[in-house]
């Protein structure tokens, strides 16, 4: 019960409504205590009539009619607080369920880049649905079997006991078997259908890959073998969820066998009763068999509510094991800290915790607010990684970087990242409409607005030669945009922001060298008076820049403009004649 501690703070929340419906809990219970008494009375009654011999048979009806009263009013009003005691119980665990998902939820997006590299998407996806939903049963459907449960013990076993002490030992003695053996056979449910979702969980990774690789996998002609590996999958599945049947199978046929043994017990000892004169009605056998009855399920719910506590408990770890995540990247400024765009590096070393490579070694550099500066180098030189430290997503390890003139911890991470419109390398663009994807970099922009970024970003008219325009829905459900295309959309989107710093990690290396010229043309009118950094491994985007640098390994091998980088030797040069070469053939 450790980890199922994380929820007492949402029971407090809630602990009005829980105290509500633990009351109605108790209250439906009682009511339906007036049915077993009032069986007997009725039967008693016909008994008397038919051995007394007394002819009144209309004050018999009477009487039956006046039980027959009762009796329906106490399950009417049984049933209205069995509706009322769901209402409340069930709908407490609903809003802790809610709570701690959206808890959970923002809680993923303080964790760092490094932890989504770490954990796959369906383990975070599994755990904010399934393993929310065990520790929902625990929070409503336990409680509330639990207080069901007490509540008829206290009341129906003292009630047997008080009426017949034989009859209630034979009635008895077979609910703590059933008790038990529903405990174990939960138990068992509970690891094969772990099992099972365990399963579910590997076929939905693999066809889910399989649908995204369509393409290499029709390419290759690899259809035959996918599909042997979903038969050989899907078969294994057969077998893991048979497993689960056959145990399923025996937990009804279980509980009826025990309720038929409990009640033919109580049979043969209140006959024995009877026959004795020791009780003066059958009535009070049926009496019996009806308490039988009611504490069946409540008996057998023991068992199964120990399993929901269990489940909910290695549910909950799991939960607590993110929860418990501290976010590496923490935001201890929390007033207004404007950035105006001057970006500075000194002497910074920075190494990715998970493959411990040093991408940057010992960096420095300043570029002024409103310059443009390119960066160049070969692949995994560090580029990329210099934008990422830039916007904040890892701490560095030594050296400092300052945002002007101020350590970037000294400032407000929201400022930070309003201040940045960053186009990363790969291009996400969201499963929902054009207009949408923009204006994610500014949602109250105006439809001007929009358009003016889609034209800056050279895509518009391709927008508009679509049949929905800017509606036009993109990804599964809808189109899909060229390599191109989808970083102008990056483009525009960063642009719509208006930032005053620009961080663009090699968007233009999928559109054409006619295409990138215009695009280059229009971010040179956009980001004049903003600081501009763009990656690239082109010259043609860099050329234009007032400052260049080359990165190899982590370090800045060569710095200067375009012109002064081509009048030395070294990589820029080389870089610069192949291209050219390359162009002219
Ligand atoms: N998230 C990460 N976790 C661990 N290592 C990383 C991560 N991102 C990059 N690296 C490593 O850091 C080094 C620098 O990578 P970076 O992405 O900065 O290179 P780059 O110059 O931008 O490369 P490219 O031109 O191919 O985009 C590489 O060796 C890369 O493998």
């Amino acid at each position: 019960m450790k980890e199922l501690k994380y929820l007492n703070r949402f029971f407090k929340k809630y602990k009005l409504r829980l105290l509500l419906g633990v009351i109605i809990t108790i209250i439906a219970r009682v009511f339906s205590l007036v049915l077993p008494p009032y069986v007997n009375k009725s039967i008693t009654a016909v008994e008397d009539y038919f051995l007394s011999g007394n002819s009144n048979v209309s004050e018999l009806k009477t009487q039956l009619i006046s039980y027959i009263i009762i009796i329906v009013g106490a399950a009417l009003l049984s049933a209205f607080f069995t509706f009322l005691m769901r209402q409340t119980i069930i709908n407490v665990s609903r809003y802790i369920e809610y709570d701690l998902k959206n808890e959970i939820y923002s809680h993923y997006q303080k964790l760092p880049l490094d932890f989504y590299k770490q954990n796959r998407t369906g383990d975070l996806m599994n755990r904010i649905s399934e393993d929310v939903s065990q520790v929902r049963m625990y929070a409503g459907p336990a409680i509330m079997y639990s207080i069901q449960t007490l509540t008829l013990f206290i009341c129906v076993i003292p009630i047997m006991i008080y009426k017949s002490p034989y009859m209630s030992l034979y009635a008895l003695l077979p609910l703590p078997i059933l008790s038990f053996l529903i405990y174990k056979i939960s138990k068992i449910i509970h690891s094969r259908s772990t099992i099972v979702q365990q399963y579910l969980s590997a076929l939905s990774t693999f066809t889910q890959e399989a649908f995204s690789g369509i393409s290499v996998i029709k390419a290759y002609s690899l259809e035959n073998d996918i599909n042997k590996d979903i038969e050989a999958l899907a078969t294994e599945g057969k077998n893991k969820s048979m497993n689960l049947a056959k145990v399923n199978s025996w937990f009804f046929p279980l509980m009826i066998l025990l309720i038929g043994l409990s009640s033919l017990l109580a049979i043969y000892a209140g006959g024995k009763q009877y026959i004795n004169g020791e009780i003066e009605s059958t009535g009070l056998i049926l009496e019996f068999i009806l308490y039988i009855l009611m504490l069946t399920w409540p008996v057998a719910t023991v068992g199964w509510v120990t399993s929901i506590v269990q489940r909910a408990e290695a549910s909950q770890k799991r939960l607590n094991e993110f929860l418990n995540v501290e976010p590496a990247i923490i935001n201890t400024v929390t007033k207004e800290t404007p950035i105006k765009g001057e970006v500075e590096f000194k002497n910074v070393t920075f190494t990715y915790d998970d493959t411990n490579i040093t991408a940057l070694k010992n960096i420095s550099f300043k570029v002024n607010a409103g310059e443009t500066v390119a960066i160049i180098g070969k692949t995994g030189s560090g580029k990329s990684t210099i934008l990422n430290l830039i916007s904040r997503m890892y701490d560095i390890d030594s050296g400092e970087i300052l945002l002007d003139g101020v350590r970037i911890k000294d400032l407000n991470l929201n400022n930070i990242r309003k201040a940045i419109g960053a186009v990363p390398q790969d291009a996400f663009l969201f499963s929902s409409t054009l207009e949408e994807n923009i204006k994610f970099g500014k949602t109250e922009a105006s439809d001007d607005e929009m358009i003016k970024a889609a034209q800056k970003a050279s895509i518009h008219d391709s927008i508009m030669g679509f049949t929905h325009k800017y509606k036009t829905v993109l990804g599964e459900r809808g189109i899909t945009l060229s390599g191109g295309q989808q970083q102008r959309v990056s483009i525009a989107r960063a642009i719509i922001k208006d930032p005053k710093i620009y961080l663009f990690d090699d968007c233009l290396s999928a559109v054409d060298t006619e295409t990138e010229e215009k695009i280059l043309t229009n971010l040179s009118e956009v980001s004049k008076e903003k600081t501009t950094i763009l990656v690239s491994h082109r010259i043609s985007s860099a050329k234009n820049a007032n400052k260049i640098f080359v990165i190899d390994e982590g370090k800045i091998i060569q710095q200067g403009t375009h012109n002064q980088l081509i009048s030395k030797d070294g990589y820029y040069k080389e870089l610069y004649l192949n291209q050219l070469s390359e162009k002219e053939n």
